[in-house]
């Protein structure tokens, strides 16, 4: 299947900062993916060097078969960034002109504000839209120039329930005709609801890039941790570190961990089991030092 973008090891450094440290991944035609990743994991850098806003410190990126660089390649894209900052004073109508006048085929305007559920505020200036309605705007304005392949930071942000379904209508209705896609999210539930792959990013690192279900299975695990010394062998440990004198074990099964643990009659005290966040349970399961105690 062609390649439409890859990042080939990339690394990218703002000062001491490493925020991607040797990352690789192929986004292909026809596919929709999604970024997982908590705050700082560099999701939003990745999307700036793919669509040639920042350049690697090293590794190669390729949009389109070219460099991000080239204008001719960014025509076959559509983006949303993080935050957009669109001229207050001019009408929904408008933008959408200016924004299409910069591409050779674009989508006709009643059909994209159609699409995004945004054929009333047609007249409206964008000054007077409310944070949702500019963020939908925003993200329509990605699909003007009939791209191949659209990035979408954080595309629900601030969205409630009705209008985030409505965005991800237009984003389906895309990705269906044969669009390609690459979204950005903290939640693995708004990935589920759109994508079939997603890729884990934490500390600038690839931690997994597989089906929504494969991952789901990955991040439903536990920590235990506790104090005790010369543990046993305990079942369905998936990673384990010794922090500041306690054990934190990382399982999908606490409770059977639990009476193994009592079973074994080892002396152990401050027993506390808790959820891991995305990126705990990411970084237990895939760091090699935290394998064993
Ligand atoms: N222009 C910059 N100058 C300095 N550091 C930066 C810059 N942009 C990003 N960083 C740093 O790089 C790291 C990755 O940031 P990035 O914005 O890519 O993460 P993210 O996954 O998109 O986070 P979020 O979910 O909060 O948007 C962070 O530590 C961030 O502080």
């Amino acid at each position: 299947m062609t390649v439409l973008a890859r990042a080939g090891d990339v690394t990218r450094r703002y000062g001491d900062v490493l925020a991607l440290d040797g990352v690789s991944l192929d986004i292909r035609a026809g596919e929709m993916v999604g970024l997982l990743g908590p705050n700082g994991a560099g999701k939003s850098t990745l999307i700036n060097l793919f669509v040639g806003l920042r350049r690697p410190t090293s590794g190669t990126v390729e949009l389109l078969g070219g460099s991000p660089q080239d204008p001719a390649r960014r025509l076959g894209i559509g983006v949303t960034p993080q935050e957009t900052g669109l001229p207050e004073t001019l009408r929904v109508g408008e933008i959408v002109d200016f924004v299409g006048a910069h591409f050779p085929k674009r989508v006709e305007k009643g059909e994209l504000l159609e699409r995004f559920g945004l054929s009333d505020l047609i007249k409206r200036q964008m000054g007077g839209l409310s944070g949702g309605q500019k963020r939908r705007v925003a993200v329509a304005l990605a699909f003007t120039g009939r791209p191949r392949l659209v990035f979408l930071d954080e595309p629900t942000t601030g969205l409630d329930v009705e209008a985030r379904r409505t965005l991800w209508e237009g984003i389906r209705a895309f990705h269906e005709e044969g669009g390609t896609v690459l979204l950005t999210s903290h939640y693995l539930e708004e990935i589920e609801a759109l994508a079939k792959r997603v890729v884990v990013v934490g500390h600038g690192r690839v931690l997994a890039d597989d089906t929504v279900d494969a991952v789901r299975a990955m991040v439903g695990v536990r920590r235990v941790s506790l104090v005790a010394e010369n543990l046993p062998e305990l079942p369905g440990v998936l990673g384990s570190e010794l922090v500041d004198g306690r054990t934190n074990l990382v399982t999908t099964d606490p409770d059977r961990l639990v009476v193994e643990l009592v079973r074994s009659g080892t002396p152990f005290s401050g027993l506390e089991v808790r959820p891991t966040t995305l990126e705990e349970a990411f970084l237990a399961i895939t760091s090699k030092e935290g394998a064993h105690v």
